[in-house]
């Protein structure tokens, strides 16, 4: 993995009633289909049955089924007994789209961070540009807090959003602290970058009042994770961030943190796992988007295009 992240992110577009990859997606791993829409896997298990309902009399159709429905059953006792959860929704996807959620985790810009050949430049650069773009996230997460007030089946989200609303008041004081700590001029000095722009604006089309609770929520998680996951990985053991620098790295990396966004990763889950195909479809584009912009930003914080 190198600088050339942009080279390897996909193209995602994302309309209102469909939900659709651009062709040269490079992330979407179709299952192959036959003419009629199944998969070969589908197919061969249809003929399958076709040639057994030949060769079986009704009253053996009739035992197979109990016998299978007793089957569920055992299964479904053993999983209570064992608490063996089946994999939620985040972590299939986190799966699937490996290659980019690493992208965003571990983009040389967090490598150079953490083994300390890191330009001081660069750093100081996202510093401004990072506080433009926490600014715009503190109305899309009052967006967030909106969605969960009115469409949340459990209370208790709200509560964990806005305690992600309150850190929120005091990063941005910490921006200020640290901007005074580096020499950097915030807010009238800086003119927001290209990439940072366009991650504003995208957060701006998430807080549209008929984006759903669920896809929001899945956003939000995403945004959440790629720093904790980033800037812990900074603090792990055998790195070298340097000292000037553990201070940044502690605000995302710290475990509280880390807790907050498992908390949110649970509340998406749960709302994925209830959602229709078309809104979890929907989720998965706007996860994938996320990290695009993610890796984006670190692209324009090294001095990238
Ligand atoms: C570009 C970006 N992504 C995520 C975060 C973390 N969330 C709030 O601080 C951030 N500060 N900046």
């Amino acid at each position: 993995m190198q600088s050339s992240c942009i080279a390897w992110s996909p193209r995602v577009v994302i309309s209102r009633e469909k939900v659709q990859w651009a062709p040269h997606s490079s992330f979407l791993i179709l299952e192959p289909t036959t003419q009629n829409g199944q998969t070969p896997l589908d197919e061969l298990s249809l003929i399958q049955n076709r040639t057994e309902q030949n060769r079986q009399s009704a009253e053996e159709e009739d035992y197979e089924q109990k016998s299978m429905e007793k089957e569920e059953e055992e299964k479904e006792k053993e999983k209570g007994k064992t608490g063996v959860e089946d994999e939620g929704v985040i972590d299939t996807w986190l799966r699937k789209h490996r290659l980019l959620y690493v992208g965003a985790t571990r983009h040389p810009f967090i490598l150079g961070i953490s083994d300390g050949t890191i330009d001081i430049f660069g750093f100081k650069r996202w510093l401004g540009q990072d506080y433009i773009f926490v600014r715009a996230f503190v109305p899309f997460v009052a967006s967030v807090i909106l969605k969960a007030w009115k469409e949340s089946d459990d209370s208790s989200d709200m509560e964990v959003i806005l305690g992600g609303m309150a850190a929120l008041n005091d990063e941005l004081e910490w921006f200020k602290k640290e901007a005074f700590k580096w020499g950097v001029k915030l807010s009238e000095i800086i003119v927001p970058q290209k990439q940072n722009k366009d991650y504003c604006r995208f957060l701006e089309s998430l807080m549209n009042l008929d984006v759903e609770y669920t896809v929001a929520i899945t956003a939000f998680w995403a945004i959440e994770a790629v720093y904790q996951e980033s800037f812990a990985f900074c603090l792990a053991a055998g790195s070298r961030t340097p000292p000037e620098l553990k201070d940044t790295c502690q605000r995302w990396g710290n475990e509280e943190f880390g807790k907050y966004c498992s908390s949110l990763k649970n509340i998406a889950d749960r709302r994925l796992k209830k959602a229709s195909d078309d809104e979890r479809k929907k989720a998965e584009v706007t996860l994938l988007s996320v990290l695009e912009h993610e890796v984006e930003f670190w692209n324009m914080s090294r001095g990238g295009t």
